[in-house]
């Protein structure tokens, strides 16, 4: 295939920026992905720092723009905002829509070892590649200001595409992240279903385990919400904690008291999130 041609899908303004919807045939997933961006209004005028967006389960490019809030305070602070979908879809990958946890829209953003997801779940080649290299051909991108972010899997996500990059994102948060996913049954069945039983093969791609082992990031905020119903049994940001306390690592981990694992938490915490990421991009 050869370099990604974007298609326009809708465009929107909005807050004197756009929002717009793309698709392209990417090179790394095999086949066509989609993502969308909110450009503020003060790329009309030059390049602005890019902040990408890693959505959770279930969600897809779109989840964010309508569900986040983000705009009014992006807009003000001059961030644009880059959110790839969750997965590739309509790979004919048998079973791909079965399960609301591994396959379509869950793709946990690692590079897949195993049949049959190898060679179209690429979403970290995809997220921290194809997708910068595009965003940085087709707009008015910093590619020297990246940042990045997200919510549950693509908090998580958020976390190891910066952990295996050391000094490519100059700011880092995520909500609610699936912080082991080694140890959590969500973690496990993607882990074992993209990169077979092989537990080592899954300590790169686990956020908690690069801490462990030495790898870092700029200061990180993560918010977790105390009424999240994940919390317990897939989320377990103690872990995450302890191997930050154990090696160093700069972290604030604030428990929001009352607040589920939905947008309605994402959505109050957004602007301490993009204040956190603009403190970094545009200084
Ligand atoms: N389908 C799941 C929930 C999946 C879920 O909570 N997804 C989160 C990310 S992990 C999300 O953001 N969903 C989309 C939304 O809240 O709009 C369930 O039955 O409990």
């Amino acid at each position: 295939m050869a370099a990604s041609t974007l298609r326009l899908a809708t465009e929107h303004r909005c807050f004197g920026g756009t929002v717009a919807y793309y698709r392209h045939d990417s090179e790394v997933c095999g086949g066509e992905m989609r993502f969308s961006v909110f450009l503020p209004p003060q790329a009309k005028a030059g390049k602005v720092p890019v902040l990408y967006y890693l959505s959770g389960l279930t969600c897809t490019e779109e989840t964010f723009q309508i569900k986040a809030g983000a705009h009014r305070l992006a807009a003000e602070l001059g961030l644009m905002l880059v959110v790839p979908d969750t997965s590739p879809r309509d790979t004919g990958i048998p079973n791909e829509n079965a399960d609301w946890e591994v396959g379509t829209a869950a793709g946990f953003y690692l590079d897949a070892t195993q049949a049959p997801w190898a060679p179209r779940f690429r979403m970290f080649s995809y997220v921290t590649r194809e997708l910068p290299e595009l965003v940085g051909r087709s707009f008015p991108a910093r590619m020297d200001r990246e940042g990045i972010f997200g919510h549950s899997m693509g908090g998580h996500g958020a976390l190891v595409c910066a952990l295996r990059q050391p000094g490519r994102y100059r700011s880092v948060s995520a909500f609610a992240p699936i912080s082991a996913p080694l140890r959590c049954p969500w973690g496990q069945k993607a882990f074992r279903t993209y990169l077979g039983a092989d537990v080592d093969a899954g300590k790169a791609w686990d956020a908690t385990e690069l801490v462990r082992s030495g790898a870092r990031l700029p200061p990180l905020l993560v918010d977790q919400g105390t009424s999240d119903k994940f919390l317990v049994e897939q989320l377990k940001p103690e872990l995450l904690r302890e191997a930050c306390e154990q090696s160093g690592q700069p972290l604030t981990l604030r428990f929001q008291d009352g607040y589920d694992h939905g947008y309605y938490f994402v959505s109050t915490f957004m602007e301490d999130h993009l204040r956190h990421h603009a403190a970094a991009l545009t200084a």
